[in-house]
């Protein structure tokens, strides 16, 4: 008897547990229903809602839900922005898929106006630099994680660097010039890989000080980073990061390869701390206690300004745990040497072509020179030259679009558009830096005067035609050279929350390497392929020795 209702009481329970089982999961059902249909919904709304607010910037009309298509190569692309800027006027928009807008302008005053005020960047556009790097401060797409970082590197590179009397030291410079003679012991030299060299040897010996031109492995270290800088947009542009494909585990040895070289580097900084001293001629203190601190393993005797600084935390490694150790580093040589090759072999590409301003630059260099008691080149007085280098930029910015995102809130520009949060804003940087409306109808030709202008007289630009017989005499002193960031047109570094944070350095750096090789060679195209430079993409130069 007491089984069977034991069993009765069995059936009982459990049949009410059943039940219950049966309703929570019900329950359970329900919620994630619920869940769902509200995150489909808000999906929903959040695409109405850019939809409509999109809809008042001008563009061609999109017939399909996915967008305006495929867009083509990246040459077609510049041409589609220039074509559809004619025809919608200063900024536009398109579809690249049903969330993903895209705004292109082309306004000088509003694209200034846009780049003081988003500050992020896409996140895809970061994912070249996480992919090859890792995690970097520098390089994050939301403005307030880079923010630090960006601020710890201009304090050491405009405050300390530029402060010093050589942003690149004379032994550096020297170094580089070898380089130039054993290049030459061959006949001529390839232009992007003279420049590509020198790049590599002005940042190298920047983030790693004089131990960078003793140690062995850098030619090495050079040519991964170029093979790395490749492919590195190919493999960024998957959606999806391609694990299935053994290319892509090629190119992630090859980074591996890399950051196991950076580390080499930042030990024999260490254990050379004595030469690494060379970034602290003057006040540089900091960084040498980083290579007391990378040689012992004991933390420097520090001050606040040393926690602070942008070297001790990278090669300390003391930044956030979520970042790699190094990555910064990485990610600054490879900006830096892209955009730096670039801008050099733009400058010697100029400079073969018009002999006439070359000979005015190496005049300028022997008066600044006869009339300094300076050792090192003084290129605050060279302005021809660094009006040289800023028009080289003009015509061959680093890259031909600039990239922004105002990620969270949404974006009203001056003339009162809205411009919906997470939207791709572009700025086509090569066709404003030709466009005549902003520099007249020579736009592009190469005219370094258009950067100098009589003292006193902002406006009045000069004319090269003025100075042709006055060789020895390249730039009376009442000249001024005009400050080329006032130009809202002039973006080869950028500009706003996030420009390059490398300019004034590289643009001195660069001015000290020139003043240097132009007082010892005459930059010649290599004769057999006759004078046209535009003849080749990537001419052969000769470097003549000037008598002196
Ligand atoms: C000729 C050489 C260079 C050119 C043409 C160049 C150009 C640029 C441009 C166009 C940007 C993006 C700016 C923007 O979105 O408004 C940028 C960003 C940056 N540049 Fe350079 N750059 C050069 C060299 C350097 C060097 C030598 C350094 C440092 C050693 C440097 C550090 C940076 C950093 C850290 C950023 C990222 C800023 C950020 O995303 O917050 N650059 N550069």
């Amino acid at each position: 008897m007491n089984s069977i209702l034991k069993s009765v009481n069995g059936f009982i329970s459990s049949e009410s547990a059943r039940e219950y089982a049966k309703k929570e999961f019900n329950a359970i059902l329900w919620i994630a229903l619920i869940t769902i249909t509200a995150l489909l919904l808000d999906k929903v709304f959040t695409l109405f809602r850019l939809w409509s607010k999109a809809s008042k910037i001008p563009g061609p009309p999109c017939n399909s839900f996915f967008g305006h298509g495929n867009l083509g190569s990246r040459e077609n692309f510049i041409d589609l922005l220039s074509e559809s800027h004619d025809k919608y006027g200063s900024v536009f928009k398109l579809w690249l898929g049903p969330t993903q807008l895209l705004v292109s302008m082309k306004d000088p005053t509003l694209i200034k106006d846009m780049l003081s005020k988003a500050g992020d960047k896409l996140p895809c556009i970061g994912k070249a630099f996480r992919l090859a790097f890792g995690r970097s401060s520098l390089f994050f797409c939301s403005y307030d994680q880079a923010q630090k970082g960006r601020e710890s590197l201009a304090l050491e590179l405009d405050d300390k660097m530029l402060g010093r009397a050589n942003v690149i030291p004379k032994n550096v410079v020297d170094c580089i010039m070898e380089g130039v003679d054993a290049s030459m012991s061959t006949g001529s030299v390839d232009c992007k890989l003279i420049s590509q060299h020198m790049a590599f040897t002005i940042l190298g010996t920047t983030l790693f000080g004089d131990t960078f031109l003793a140690w062995s492995k850098a030619t090495f270290y050079e040519e991964l980073l170029m093979m790395i800088a490749k492919d590195a947009s190919f493999w960024a542009s998957y959606r999806f990061t391609p694990f299935w494909k053994r290319g892509f585990w090629r190119y992630q040895s090859l980074c591996t390869e890399l950051k196991c070289l950076t580390l080499d580097i930042v030990q024999q900084c260490g254990k050379n701390y004595k030469l690494f001293c060379h970034m602290d001629q003057n006040s540089h203190i900091g960084t040498a206690k980083v290579g007391i601190k990378a040689a012992s393993g004991a933390p420097p005797s520090s001050g606040v300004e040393m926690q602070d600084n942008f070297f001790y935390q990278e090669l300390g490694g003391d930044l956030i745990a979520r970042e790699e150790p190094c990555g910064n580093i990485m990610g600054l040589m490879f900006h830096g040497c892209i955009a730096t090759t670039s801008l050099i072999g733009s400058i010697l590409e100029r400079l073969v072509a018009d002999a006439e301003i070359q000979d005015k630059i190496y005049s300028e260099i022997m008066k600044v020179k006869k009339g300094s008691v300076r050792e090192d080149q003084d290129v605050e007085e060279m302005l021809l030259l660094l009006a040289t280098i800023y028009e080289s930029a003009r015509l061959l910015p680093a890259g031909p679009l600039l990239q922004r995102c105002s990620l969270k809130d949404d974006l009203i520009l001056k003339n009162g558009m809205l411009i919906p949060a997470g939207a791709l804003l572009v700025v086509p940087a090569q066709l404003l830096q030709m466009d005549g409306s902003s520099w007249g109808s020579d736009a592009s030709k190469f005219n370094p005067y258009r950067f100098l202008s009589k003292a006193g007289k902002g406006s009045d630009l000069v004319q090269d035609t003025s100075f042709t017989e006055e060789a020895a005499d390249p730039i009376p002193c009442s000249f001024v050279l005009n400050d080329p960031n006032d130009d809202a047109a002039f973006l080869p570094f950028g500009s706003g929350m996030r420009t390059c944070v490398g300019q004034k350095f590289v643009i001195r750096g660069v001015a000290t390497l020139f003043a240097s090789l132009l007082e010892r060679y005459e930059v010649r195209l290599r004769p057999q392929l006759g004078n046209d430079p535009k003849s080749t993409t990537n001419p052969e130069m000769v470097f003549v020795k000037r008598s002196r």
